[in-house]
């Protein structure tokens, strides 16, 4: 049976600069190729498969130092992968495996993903074809109140995200925080950038 190989970008151990688990000690695993192009993507070095280096699971393992009690498996779009040869092999080191998806692709259940968070995307109108535990929408110009799906989560785990530290994305997504109660949004951040790193 040939054995699945992922391609692989980059890996480094840090912090969930995003979400419900930000600030904690996290191992990312980034993997090539995304379906989408936004156009303020922050991870355009991903988007080339053909250049990244194709690993098996065991050659992956061997690359990340999985030191954190978080693994974030993240893009481009991991899902357009089989993950869950990958999945297995990181519960057995007895760590979790948090996703971070465009949302446009379903993720199998069996997969057996602990966390999915979702970032839907103008590119795809907003598609969520998985089921998330929290969802992310980068707050630019062009989104509106009626593309959050707030009811797909449970409440409290909708972050409006300020697009590049924007102040113009900030005033926005303090002022849909407050216009809305109902949806009970939070303004999201990535604590990562505010601290200079990775
Ligand atoms: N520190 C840090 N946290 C992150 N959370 C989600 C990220 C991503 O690129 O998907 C990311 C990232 O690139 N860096
Ligand atoms: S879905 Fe994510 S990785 Fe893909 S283009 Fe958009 S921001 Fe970039
Ligand atoms: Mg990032």
């Amino acid at each position: 049976m040939e054995l699945i190989t992922y391609p692989f970008v980059e890996t480094f151990a840090g912090i969930q600069g995003e979400g419900t688990f930000m600030g904690m000690g996290a191992t990312f695993i980034r993997l090539a190729g995304c379906n989408l192009r936004c156009a303020w993507c922050d991870t355009t070095h991903s988007f080339d498969v053909d250049r990244a280096r194709r690993l098996t699971v065991n050659e992956l393992l061997q690359e990340c130092s999985l030191t954190q009690p978080l693994v974030v498996i993240t893009g481009g779009e991991p899902t357009l992968y089989n993950l869950q040869p990958l999945v297995t092999a990181i519960h057995k080191l007895d760590k979790r495996v948090a996703i971070e998806t465009n949302g446009t692709n379903p993720i199998p259940a069996e997969w057996d993903i602990d966390w999915v968070t979702a970032s839907p995307k103008p590119g795809s109108n907003y598609a969520i074809n998985c089921r998330p535990n929290e969802l992310k929408y980068v707050v630019d110009d062009r989104l509106s109140v009626t593309d959050i799906a707030a009811d797909r989560v449970p409440p409290g785990h909708v972050y409006l995200q300020i697009e590049s530290c924007r102040p113009e994305s900030a005033r926005k997504a303090y002022k849909m925080v407050v216009e809305y109660p109902e949806l009970k949004l939070r303004v999201g951040i990535q604590l990562h950038k505010i601290l200079g790193v990775e």
